[in-house]
């Protein structure tokens, strides 16, 4: 992502529980010092500005407490993290400060980040802390997620910090060096992918579940995170967290993992956002000419198009568009409430000309399927 010459490069650097703990799964000083080190020398060379996206917070409480993560009900996990973020921060705090930084921390639920005004606010102050040197450290909000709302791992919230933090790059860490063929610890015969142009649904198919004991998501997480950083023009590497430099080395573009090539036309930050933050509060079905309209003429989404309307919500939510079949056609933000549509649809039925009225979804605040998947 680009705009113009503004700044210095950008990027967001996720780092998973498995590359902060040890092999009893309590946190590792020696493992943040060797990442904190390589974070302020990007920064102090001046190319780089580095978000850090942090798991570790459960881990760190769990060691604390002395509790056993596969023995402990979700309220416990919860405390856990209360107990363990402000352990991982006085870590961050005191190793980043030897470094002569500062570091703030952003604490986030998936609410936050599908609340437009919310991520715009994140943004700013994301911003306004990059421009002072400080490095945000941002983490899930353990504490307040519930399930709906929760994230639960950390890659699907680094791919959203990479829109929120307009970066260039998003680097992925974990505890190994990138997307296999099949999940090495089951198929030792995997060979890495060095270079993933496209994710296709054949690359999502090779991406399972967790290594460890410690980790949430594994690499299909990651390939969630990848695909909406892509898609918004930001380069993607997975890399090993334990691998010699690997910051510099994946910003520079070396080999050191599997690099996902950003999208050649890249969707808007904002369409991103569309695409990947909020979940719809409901769906409008639109019948076949306008669903050709809508993917060839680029116009936007007016009352006769539509068939039906799902769900109950207001002007100003975010709805999915859909075929007559049900595929999804696209994302958009309704000008209409759920009941003035049904009104509409109703005044259609009796015969009047709704020609005029205006647009019910506008071109401005769409996303259709085809263009987020568009190289
Ligand atoms: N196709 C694959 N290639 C590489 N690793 C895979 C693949 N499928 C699953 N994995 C697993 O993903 C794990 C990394 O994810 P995860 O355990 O969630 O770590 P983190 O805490 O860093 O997010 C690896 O240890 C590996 O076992
Ligand atoms: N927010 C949680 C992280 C959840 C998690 O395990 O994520 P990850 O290690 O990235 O798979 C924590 O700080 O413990």
């Amino acid at each position: 992502m680009s705009i113009g010459a503004r700044r210095r490069q950008r990027a967001v650097v996720k780092v998973g529980s498995s590359s902060l703990t040890d092999g009893a799964g309590v946190l590792s000083v020696a493992k943040m010092e060797r990442l904190v080190k390589q974070i302020a020398e990007l920064q102090r060379e001046g190319c780089w500005h580095i978000v850090l996206v942090s798991s570790g917070a459960i881990a760190a409480g769990l060691g604390k407490l002395g509790w056993q993560r596969a023995r402990i009900s979700m309220p416990e996990k919860q405390a856990a993290a209360a107990v363990g973020q402000t352990a991982l921060m006085e870590e961050y705090e005191r190793l980043f400060a030897r470094e002569g930084l500062h570091v703030g921390q952003l604490l986030l639920t998936r609410a936050d980040v599908e609340d437009r005004k919310r991520f715009v606010h994140i943004r700013n102050t994301v911003q306004a802390l990059l421009r002072h040197e400080i490095v945000p450290i941002i983490n899930e909000n353990d504490t307040v997620a519930v399930e709906e709302i929760r994230f639960g791992d950390n890659d699907s919230l680094a791919g959203l910090a990479a829109l929120v933090s307009e970066a260039d790059k998003l680097v992925l860490l974990t505890d190994i060096d990138g997307l296999y063929t099949a999940n090495p610890r089951t198929h030792p015969e995997a060979t890495r992918i060095d270079e993933v142009v496209e994710i296709t649904d054949e690359i999502e198919r090779l991406a399972g579940g967790v290594g460890s004991a410690v980790g949430t998501g594994g690499m299909r997480t990651k390939m969630t995170a990848a695909k909406a950083a892509v898609q918004a023009g930001v380069e993607v590497v997975i890399a090993s967290a334990q691998t010699p430099d690997v910051l510099r080395r994946a910003l520079s573009g070396e080999p050191v993992g599997t690099r996902f090539l950003p999208a050649a036309q890249p969707v808007s930050l904002r369409k991103s956002w569309l695409m990947h933050a909020p979940k719809p509060e409901g769906a409008l079905t639109i019948d076949a000419g306008a669903v050709h309209a809508l993917l060839t003429g680029g116009g936007s989404l007016l009352v006769p198009g539509i068939v039906s309307v799902t769900g109950d919500f207001q002007e100003g939510a975010v709805i999915l568009l859909q075929s007559v079949k049900g595929d999804p056609v696209g994302k958009g933000i309704t000008s209409f409430s759920a009941r003035d549509l049904d009104d509409l649809l109703a005044r259609r039925r009796s015969g009047e000309d709704l020609h005029n009225v205006h647009e019910v979804v506008h071109r401005n605040d769409m996303v259709l399927v085809m263009e987020a998947n568009a190289r």
